[in-house]
């Protein structure tokens, strides 16, 4: 009988990270995986995983399609120690085109 697995996540986005993961621990043998988020943003979601077994997903917030910041979260390694969620503003993380 295998394990089962809880995945904690700070945030879901595309949904990628989960998805490589379920796969993994599921080949591993686990019997059961849920995914327990801080965030999740459904509204950038490109891969629809499954969950295994019995498994839930139980997340803290929906957080709509802003770029956050903070709580663990980063950008370039940016911003992760803010003991606060915050949204970063588009023109700090989109390139300049204009070179
Ligand atoms: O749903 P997804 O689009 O896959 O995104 C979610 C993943 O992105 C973030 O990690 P990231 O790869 O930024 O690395 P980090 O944990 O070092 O910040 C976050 O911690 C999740 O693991």
């Amino acid at each position: 009988m295998g394990v089962g697995v809880v995945k904690v996540e700070d945030i879901v986005d595309t949904g990628n990270t989960v998805s490589c993961l379920i796969a993994h621990l599921e080949k591993k043998g686990a019997s059961s995986i849920s995914v327990c988020t801080f965030l999740d943003k459904p509204a950038r979601r490109t891969a629809n995983f499954q969950l295994v077994g019995d498994g839930k997903f139980y997340r803290g917030f929906e957080c709509p399609d802003y770029f956050v910041v903070g709580y663990g979260m980063d950008y370039a390694e940016l911003y992760r120690n803010l003991p606060y969620i915050g949204v970063l503003k588009a023109e700090m993380y989109k390139k300049d085109t204009s070179n």
